[in-house]
C-alpha cells in the first residue's frame, strides 16, 4: 500500500449510501403515506412506522448506552462483530461521525481500506450494521450518547476481551498500523 494517508470525508446517511453496510433508520418518509409493509400509523399527534427487523442470529439481543468521546480525526482500530447486527443511534445532539467498511474478499478477518465510508449520524437518525461490518466511532463535536442495540453474548465476549485479554470469539478488533495501512483519518 503506497498512500500516505487515507482522508475520509463524512457523508448524510441515507438509505441508499448505508445500504452496503446495512440499515439505515430514521430515514426521511412521509409517515402519513407509508406503504402498508412499513407498519406505520399517522395521526395529529403521533407518526409511527416499521424500521428494520433486528437480527442477532438467534443470540439475547441487547440494548446499551453509549457514550463517545474520541474527536478524532485519526482513526487506530476497527471492529467487526461476526454473528449480530449492531444499531447505533445518537440521542444528544451531538452528531458522531461512523466510520464502516467491508472485509477484503481474500481474508474476512481484515478490513478493505477501499470499502470504507463515514457517515455523519445526527441525534433522530441512527445506523443498524450487518453483521461483519468494520467500524469505529467518534465524536468531533463533544461527547455524543446513543443507544446501541447488540446481542448479548457479542457484548459479554467483547467486555471480557477488552477487560482481561482473553479470545474474541465474537468479534475481530484490529490495530490498522500492524495491518500496515497508512494513517486512517477524517478529513478537513
Ligand atoms: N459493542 C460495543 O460495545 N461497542 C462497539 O461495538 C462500538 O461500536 O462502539
Amino acid at each position: 500500500m503506497t498512500r500516505e494517508t487515507i482522508a475520509l470525508t463524512p457523508q448524510p446517511p441515507t438509505a441508499e449510501a448505508f445500504a452496503p453496510y446495512g440499515t439505515m433508520l430514521g430515514r426521511a418518509i412521509d409517515f402519513a403515506d407509508a406503504p402498508p409493509e412499513r407498519l406505520s400509523w399517522h395521526e395529529p399527534a403521533t407518526d409511527f412506522r416499521h424500521e428494520h427487523d433486528f437480527d442477532t442470529a438467534g443470540g439475547v439481543p441487547e440494548f446499551i448506552w453509549v457514550r463517545y468521546r474520541n474527536p478524532g480525526p485519526e482513526i487506530a482500530r476497527l471492529e467487526m462483530h461476526l454473528f449480530t447486527e449492531q444499531a447505533v443511534v445518537p440521542l444528544t445532539g451531538a452528531p458522531i461521525i461512523h466510520i464502516v467498511g467491508r472485509s477484503l474478499a481474500d481474508n474476512p478477518d481484515q478490513p478493505d481500506p477501499d470499502s470504507l465510508t463515514a457517515f455523519c449520524v445526527p441525534a433522530g437518525t441512527g445506523l443498524c450494521m450487518a453483521p461483519g461490518i468494520w467500524h469505529a466511532s467518534l465524536a468531533p463535536n463533544g461527547e455524543a450518547i446513543c443507544l446501541m442495540l447488540t446481542r448479548r453474548s457479542t457484548q459479554e465476549d467483547l467486555v471480557g476481551h477488552l477487560m482481561h485479554g482473553s479470545d474474541a470469539r465474537e468479534s475481530r478488533i484490529v490495530t490498522l498500523a500492524d495491518l500496515g495501512w497508512p494513517t486512517l483519518r477524517i478529513a478537513g
